[in-house]
């Protein structure tokens, strides 16, 4: 395997990509996406609805916020103690009624943690039924050979568990409970036990950025169908974690790093809320002569960075929906707006949806289709949910000609 010139020697102590190549591709991969997965999705080919709004792919609805572990970046501010208005059984399967009117989204059932929601398989069957795909991501520790079995039956197509370190030590210490780590992995193998496929999630931070590649191990030695990385957007209880934002060489180096493992691997390997990572793609490509086609690069080539109001939104406990989960912008709230006049007509959605109204690099630069930076981070960290990616390092070539 060639190394990239510039990232031989990676941060932190990165050790550089695993050796071998055992034919793994992003191509053919039976992974849940958006967009078309083999033999499933049928919405997946739905890209414009017939007043020429986008088709929306994917929502995280979080049908609950409590949760029994209290991680130290949690957008949420999680706590395992009962929200106050969340949406009832009826208001929930009124708002599934809705969602094919915007396309045939995936859905990701989220939190807190779902499963502290007792309705949740009944809701999940409901959607499934509709023809929905359903996917769900509770945190691995409460998963018993009871539950997978219900998550079975209720038609759950693949669980996320999020895993932010290596070993229990790094991972309990990041999730504020001791036992997470061990727990999570009790889970994981109930759910394969029950035949449900499940990624990994795993948010990049200072704290593990050095262990980068043994999480990567580890997610292939447990048998993760997929690998998403999450770069900390400093909201939530992240607020207070300023020092754990990497910075933005970091983050170039990190996504190399996460380039050339993709050759590695059969695992889907994905780069969520890591816009550039499209941008980084496409020039290690174009330095390698391959070409970014869907043969060679599978949904990467056709998805972009940001798909925040463009191809993707969040649904709140309370019904708020926002671009995503780590930008609480009010974009509308289902109990008063129904939800696809929400994704039609919501006027932050409609921003994100013109190059014009990006400020900054991202407004003028040549790889907005496939990147569009991260709008939580633009606004937890300079106030301006249409202002540039603070962590970018990229100089777009007009910003470039400007200055000459
Ligand atoms: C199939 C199983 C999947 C599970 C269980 C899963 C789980 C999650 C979860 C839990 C979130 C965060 C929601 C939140 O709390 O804000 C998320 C976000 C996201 N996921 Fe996935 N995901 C899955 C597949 C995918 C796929 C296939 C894609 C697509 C290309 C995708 C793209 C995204 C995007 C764009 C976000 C939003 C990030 C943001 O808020 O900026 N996910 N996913
Ligand atoms: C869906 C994924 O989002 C992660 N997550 C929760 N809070 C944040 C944050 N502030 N920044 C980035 N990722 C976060 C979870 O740990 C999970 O892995
Ligand atoms: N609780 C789940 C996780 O940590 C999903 C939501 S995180 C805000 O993966
Ligand atoms: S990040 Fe997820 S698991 Fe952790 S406290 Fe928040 S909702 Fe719970």
């Amino acid at each position: 395997m060639q190394k990239h010139p510039h990232h031989g020697a990676g941060p932190s102590g990165l050790d550089g990509p695993p050796a071998g190549h055992p034919g793994g591709h992003q191509g053919g991969h039976p992974g849940g996406h958006p967009g078309g997965k083999p033999g499933g999705h049928p919405g997946g080919m739905v890209t414009t609805l017939s007043d020429g709004t986008p088709a929306c792919k994917l929502i995280a609805w979080e049908v609950t916020r409590s949760c029994n572990l209290a991680c130290k970046h949690c957008r949420a501010e999680a706590h395992l103690e009962p929200y106050e208005g969340e949406l009832d059984t009826a208001e929930a399967k009124a708002l599934i009624d809705t969602f094919q009117q915007v396309g045939n989204p995936i859905i990701i059932f989220t939190g807190g943690d779902p499963m502290m929601r007792a309705d949740v398989y009944e809701l999940i069957r409901y959607a499934t039924d509709k023809g929905l795909r359903c996917v769900m991501s509770p945190n691995g520790t409460l998963i018993t050979p009871e539950t997978a079995q219900k998550m079975r039956e209720a038609g759950v197509q693949r669980c996320s568990i999020s895993i932010d370190g290596p070993d229990a030590q790094s991972h309990d210490e990041f999730r504020g409970v001791q036992g997470a780590f061990d727990a999570s992995m009790r889970g994981i193998e109930y759910l394969k036990e029950a035949g449900i496929e499940f990624q990994v999630n795993t948010t990049v931070t200072r704290a593990n950025l050095s262990s980068f590649k043994k999480i990567f191990d580890l997610c292939e030695h447990i048998g993760a169908v997929a690998w998403h990385i999450f770069l900390l957007v400093p909201t939530g209880r992240a607020a207070q974690l300023g020092a754990e934002v990497i910075t933005g060489q970091e983050y170039e180096d990190v996504l190399n790093w996460f380039y050339d493992f993709r050759k590695t691997t059969n695992m889907h390997l994905k780069a969520t809320c890591a816009p550039h990572y499209y941008r980084i793609m496409r020039q290690r490509a174009k330095a390698e002569g391959v070409p970014v086609t869907p043969e060679n690069f599978g949904l990467d080539a056709m998805t972009r960075g940001c798909l925040g109001g463009t191809g993707f939104c969040f649904i709140s406990h309370v019904g708020q929906v926002q671009p995503c989960g780590y930008l609480e912008l009010d974009c509308g709230n289902i109990r008063t707006t129904p939800f696809p006049e929400i994704w039609r007509s919501s006027k932050q959605f409609k921003q994100f949806r013109t190059q014009d109204e990006y400020e900054g690099k991202c407004g003028i630069c040549e790889y907005h289709k496939v990147c569009g930076g991260c709008r939580a981070r633009a606004y937890s960290m300079n106030d301006n949910y249409m202002g540039e990616e603070p962590l970018c390092t990229y100089i777009p070539k007009l910003a470039e000609r400007r200055k000459a």
